[in-house]
């Protein structure tokens, strides 16, 4: 089976994406994959330092500010810990990647008293630097009604979550029209029902085998 190396899952907070990465991370496992599972921002010292002053409700930050500093997180994980676990054969899951960036960060919150959010465009060239043209193979996009995501949140909110459900409908909406733009493959999976039920929708996209061309598979 040719199976993808490297799958991000993305999607509007508390749609799932954590308990299907445990699951995906599991059959991928039984399946013979050597899986190395990140998230980002985090999963180095200082992406986890970002991370921090990222989702610290209490700190005002400019957008463009904000999106730097999430561009860094990630070109620090891919340059320490993606790329040679890549080369080392490893398949790696990331619990978000650039689409988060270009859709969160592009997304206004009627807050901003007239001024722009970062343009979607302007976010994925600096994507394309940030990462030195590293995409996901795979990118799955968890999606569900933003009232049943939010409801599963507990804990107090943290920067981007409390931004409030019309800002988090304005993300889900760009997840599907920014999709297209990742430069793998890219699916959209219904995250409503049981974990399980998820899981195989999940399970049925990543073992899913590219066409290549026009009449192949006929
Ligand atoms: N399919 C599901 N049905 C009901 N609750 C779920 C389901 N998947 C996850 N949850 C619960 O919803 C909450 C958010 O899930 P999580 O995997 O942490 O989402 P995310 O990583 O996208 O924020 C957790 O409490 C989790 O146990
Ligand atoms: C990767 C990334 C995440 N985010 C947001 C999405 C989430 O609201 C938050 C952290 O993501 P996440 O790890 O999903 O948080 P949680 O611990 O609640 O599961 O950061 C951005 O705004 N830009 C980015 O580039």
């Amino acid at each position: 089976m040719n199976l993808p190396r490297f799958i991000s899952l993305d999607g509007i907070d508390g749609v799932g994406k954590s308990t299907q990465i445990a699951m995906l991370a599991e059959r991928l496992t039984q399946a013979g994959c050597d899986v190395m599972t990140v998230r980002d921002p985090g999963s180095t010292e200082i992406g986890a330092r970002l991370r921090e002053i990222l989702l610290d409700s209490d700190l005002r930050m400019n957008r463009l500010t904000e999106a730097m500093l999430f561009m860094a997180s990630r070109t620090e994980m891919i340059e320490t810990i993606l790329r040679p676990a890549l080369a080392a054969g490893k398949t790696i899951i990331s619990d978000r990647f650039l689409l988060a960036n270009v859709v969160y960060q592009s997304t206004g919150n009627g807050r901003e008293n007239g001024k722009p959010t970062v343009a979607p465009e302007t976010l994925w060239q600096m994507g394309r630097i940030a990462c030195g043209g590293l995409s996901p193979d795979l990118t799955l996009v968890l999606d569900m009604p933003v009232e049943i995501a939010m409801a599963r949140l507990d804990g107090p909110a943290d920067r981007m979550e409390s931004r409030g459900q019309e800002y988090m409908a304005n993300v889900r909406e760009a997840f599907l029209r920014e999709l297209p733009q990742t430069g793998g493959r890219g699916e959209v999976i219904d995250a409503q029902g049981a974990p399980d039920e998820v899981a195989e929708r999940i399970w049925t996209a990543v073992t899913a085998q590219k066409v290549s061309g026009l009449f192949s598979g006929s």
